[in-house]
């Protein structure tokens, strides 16, 4: 009985790459999940673990950042699919044939009283706004709020002033990418208000305090968030927060002779920070049961 090596492909699956344009004070942003596939020469590394055919995955994954810096960015996905491609292909003569695909998530600027913001962001999608009433008897709690509002911003954070233990290897930064899933949820005095209303605002005024707070702590901003919903919503006893970090590290460039000025990213999906609070009035009415049933964090 014969057997041989049918059809195959390898690569790296989802590079996940930021890369900031950021040779104005407007910055671009460009969000993408790459999967590079090679075909080629790659019958011994199969057959009999030659691997003197098999560009690594590892190296795959190394040219799709470096590629970002080298070409200045971007672009469309299809060109730089295209482009990866034929460098693949062009530059490696065991490798014949490349499957580049690329996943873009979208980004809007988030708007602010004094306009479009220069580099704050918020994904488009996949937000739910929320409620939990509750009723005991004549007793009535209403606790609203949004989970899945994706947010970014590409300057305008620093963490730094941390304890040192044995253990520590975070470098301190002037200069990073904040991002955060906000999950936000918000206790109502009483039961009479325009919830449409305030959910809108109450929204709006997240997006402006995250996009306008200039970050030492994702824990800042947090309570920069909480105080501008509580200051402008009598209506609201508490609200509480749970935001991931959403680390986006800065991929190391040097060893292709490349600099990397806070332009490509490597965003993490995990593990990832995750920051709860609750920012509340000192002389708000008890919760009562507003929160029992209410799908947990602090
Ligand atoms: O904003 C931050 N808060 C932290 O508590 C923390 N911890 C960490 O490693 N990075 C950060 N960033």
């Amino acid at each position: 009985m014969g057997i041989r090596l049918g059809d195959n492909q390898y690569g790296k699956a989802e590079v996940r790459l930021v890369h900031v344009q950021r040779d104005t004070d407007v910055h671009q942003i460009k969000d993408v999940n790459v999967t590079s596939q090679l075909r080629g020469d790659l019958e011994e590394v199969h057959t009999v673990g030659d691997n003197a055919k098999c560009l690594p995955t590892d190296t795959q994954k190394n040219t799709v950042y470096a590629k970002a810096r080298e070409w200045g960015g971007v672009g469309a996905i299809e060109d730089f699919a295209l482009r990866l491609a034929r460098h693949f292909v062009d530059e490696h003569e065991y490798v014949h044939g490349a499957r580049q695909e690329v996943q873009e998530y979208s980004w809007d600027r988030i708007a602010t009283a004094k306009g479009p913001h220069d580099h704050a962001f918020s994904r488009r999608g996949a937000e739910t706004r929320t409620t939990v009433v509750n009723k005991d008897g004549d007793r009535e709690w209403v606790v609203s709020g949004f989970e899945g509002l994706t947010v970014l911003k590409s300057t305008g954070s620093e963490f730094h002033g941390y304890p040192k233990t044995r253990y520590t290897t975070l470098k301190e930064t002037e200069d990073r990418i904040l991002a955060t899933d906000v999950t936000a949820r918000w206790r109502y005095v009483g039961t009479d208000h325009d919830f449409d209303k305030s959910y809108a605002s109450v929204r709006a005024l997240c997006l402006e305090a995250f996009a306008e707070t200039h970050s030492l702590a994702l824990q800042q901003t947090l309570y920069a968030m909480g105080t501008a919903v509580l200051e402008a919503h009598p209506e609201i006893a508490e609200i509480r927060f749970s935001m991931p970090n959403n680390h986006h590290f800065l991929v190391d460039l040097s060893p292709f002779g490349l600099d990397n000025p806070n332009e490509v990213f490597f965003a993490a999906d995990r593990p990832y920070g995750k920051i709860e609070a609750t920012v509340e009035r000192d002389d708000a009415p008890e919760a009562g049961d507003a929160w029992k049933t209410v799908p947990g964090f602090i």
